[in-house]
């Protein structure tokens, strides 16, 4: 099978030619990239250059794979090419047009069928087919994007995403407020070898994350007391740009793998694979190496030529869908600039689910390792922060120490984190939610001691009922003040049924991510968290959050607001 593969979604006018026997092989199949880079004179990427650039640049780099492609078919005699795949979104509107007309024009002049592809799910599959994991977490780090992804019953689930901008467009932003030329990752990257680590806000809810603080703080520190941007005056009075620098990579790049840590132990995956340009970057692959390497997890980062953008990962995609039969019709080709990856029926793939339900084997936690079930005094279960080990009628949890984040930054949340879940777990029970109660804590050890309570994480007990007790719990913290910071399924504990009327007492634990506001979307936040992780564990998510929602409505006093800020957070377009 010979594709045709064409990307333009921003800023990479590139035509790849892809042939395999198999589309789903890890095999050694060809792949041959044809990229033309717009570079911006000064500033960012502008939409209308770039699509300027598009118009020039695509009939060339189309030309060239086709001419390759020719090459290819005169020596084995087969059909110049079988189809051609395109970005069909996100990306910039006037980029994507251009791109989709050349593709319409190659299909019909070699009268071949058209596929329409994802890109963010190209940035994904391709490290997928050339790790030859089965059902990997993938985490894409791009310029316009960052998200975690899962894969489950025929779609990617986004398990969390940034709340801002992408993680390329965060650090481009920075670069460009002190002068540097786009875009930046590379430079910020070469700058971060030589500068010592500045402390800037380190933002997690769940498992989606923001950049907006960072980069406000990384500004202000490059300006100074004096104000002003370092750039303009050429010289800066405040922290030297380096450390800046390196403050930014351990920040953004820890937010990143602690997120992907999270969703590995949510899922109870064994595999990670990286996409997206920023993705190119060594310390990011080396914090997501080394975290993988101690949770007995395996890693992987394609190639740069197939982390940042390129038409190679589109015909790659291309190929499977095309062998899938999914393809698209001319007049149903419409982009789709704002083309979410959780959007996509995944045609190519069988319906194995990531996580617990899915392989059998792997060395991270799945749920048969939950407390109840093997729980043993001493047994040792592995959190994303924390080991939990059992003993008897009380869990003893410790933060353990991260080495792929910087030991000042890594201590800080320990701390911080362990002092928090002490507070607000205590607060919460004062509010009438059942929680452990708290035996003993070592805020230096990072250490607490807490009532071991349920029989079972929620995410093995999932029902209407279980999940609404969460809703329910949610809305009364929410009340008093505060939120839980991470409602996941694995946060909350089941009990057996007791009493007259046999309920089931869930418990909510893990309040370290929490903290106080009053704020609406903070509150929303939570709910989104909750719905996020039954979207990755369970089989009807949707009935599910519904329960939580229902409960949710009937307890708090400012239900109104909160859904309705769900609503925004939920379709709250992210690619700008
Ligand atoms: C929608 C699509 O157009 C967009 N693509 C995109 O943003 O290009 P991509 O090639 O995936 O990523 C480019 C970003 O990757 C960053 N980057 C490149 N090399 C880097 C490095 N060594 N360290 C950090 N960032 C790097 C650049 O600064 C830039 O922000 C996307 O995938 O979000
Ligand atoms: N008080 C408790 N009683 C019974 N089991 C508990 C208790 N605290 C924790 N556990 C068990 O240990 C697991 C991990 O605990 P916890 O969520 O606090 O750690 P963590 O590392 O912060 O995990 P994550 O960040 O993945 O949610 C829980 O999912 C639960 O199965
Ligand atoms: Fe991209």
């Amino acid at each position: 099978m010979r594709i045709l593969g064409i990307e333009g979604t921003a800023w990479a006018a590139s035509a790849a030619l892809y042939e395999t026997e198999t589309p789903d092989s890890a095999g050694d199949d060809h792949v041959r990239i044809e990229t033309d880079a717009y570079q911006p004179d000064s500033g960012g990427i502008h939409p209308r250059e770039a699509a300027e650039h598009m118009g020039e640049a695509i009939p060339q780099v189309v030309e060239t794979a086709v001419g390759h492609a020719r090459e290819r078919a005169a020596a084995d005699g087969d059909p110049v090419f079988d189809a051609v795949a395109f970005s069909r979104g996100p990306g910039l509107g006037p980029c994507l047009r251009i791109v989709a007309t050349a593709a319409r024009a190659v299909a019909q002049r070699f009268d071949v069928p058209l596929v329409g592809v994802n890109h963010m799910v190209a940035h994904l599959e391709v490290g997928r087919q050339r790790s030859g994991f089965d059902s990997p977490v993938c985490l894409n780090a791009s310029g316009a994007n960052a998200h975690v992804l899962g894969y489950r019953n025929g779609r990617y689930r986004v398990l969390g995403e940034t709340m801002d901008t992408g993680a390329g467009n965060a650090i481009d932003k920075f670069t460009r407020h002190i002068g540097w030329q786009h875009p930046g990752g590379p430079k910020v990257e070469q700058h971060a070898r030589d500068g010592d680590y500045h402390p800037l806000p380190y933002v997690v809810k769940g498992m989606d994350f923001s950049f907006s603080g960072v980069m406000s703080a990384a500004k202000q520190a490059v300006d100074g007391a004096s104000g002003g941007s370092a750039g303009e005056r050429g010289e800066s009075d405040g922290v030297p740009v380096d450390d800046v620098c390196r403050g930014l990579e351990e920040t953004i790049f820890g937010m990143l793998t602690e997120v992907s840590e999270r969703a590995l132990s949510l899922t109870g995956a064994d595999e990670l694979v990286l996409g997206g340009g920023v993705g190119q970057n060594e310390r990011l692959q080396g914090m997501l190496g080394e975290m993988c390497e101690q949770r007995g997890a395996q890693f992987y980062a394609p190639e740069n030529r197939f982390l940042r953008d390129n038409a190679g990962m589109i015909a790659m995609l291309g190929a499977k869908m095309y062998a899938a039969g999914d393809t698209v019709a001319i007049e149903d080709s419409a982009i789709d600039s704002n083309f979410r990856p959780d959007e996509v029926a995944v045609t190519w793939r069988g319906r194995d689910p990531v996580g617990p339900a899915g392989r059998a084997s792997g060395h991270s936690p799945r749920a048969d390792e939950s407390v109840d079930r093997p729980a043993g005094d001493g047994a040792e279960l592995q959190g994303a922060e924390a080991t939990v080990t059992i003993e008897s009628d009380r869990v003893r949890k410790d933060r353990t120490p991260r080495s792929y984040r910087h030991p000042e930054l890594d201590e800080r949340l320990r701390t911080e984190r362990t002092r928090q879940e002490v507070r607000l777990t205590s607060e919460a029970r004062r509010h009438g939610v059942p929680t452990p109660l708290v035996l003993d804590v070592d805020p230096d050890e990072a250490r607490i001691v807490f009532q071991r309570v349920g029989e079972a994480d929620l995410r093995e007990s999932l029902s209407a009922e279980t999940v609404a007790a969460v809703g329910g719990h949610l809305a009364r913290i929410h009340d008093a003040g505060f939120v839980h910071g991470d409602p996941t399924t694995r946060n909350a504990r089941v009990a057996p049924r007791t009493g007259a009327n046999r309920e089931r007492r869930v418990y909510l634990i893990d309040f370290g991510l929490g903290y106080h506001t009053s704020e609406p979307e903070d509150h929303a936040m939570d709910l989104h968290v909750l719905a996020q992780s039954l979207a990755g564990t369970a089989d009807d998510p949707d009935g599910l959050f519904a329960a939580a929602r229902e409960a949710y409505r009937a307890e708090s006093d400012h239900a109104d607001a909160v859904v309705a800020s769900l609503a925004d957070i939920e379709g709250r377009g992210r690619y700008q």
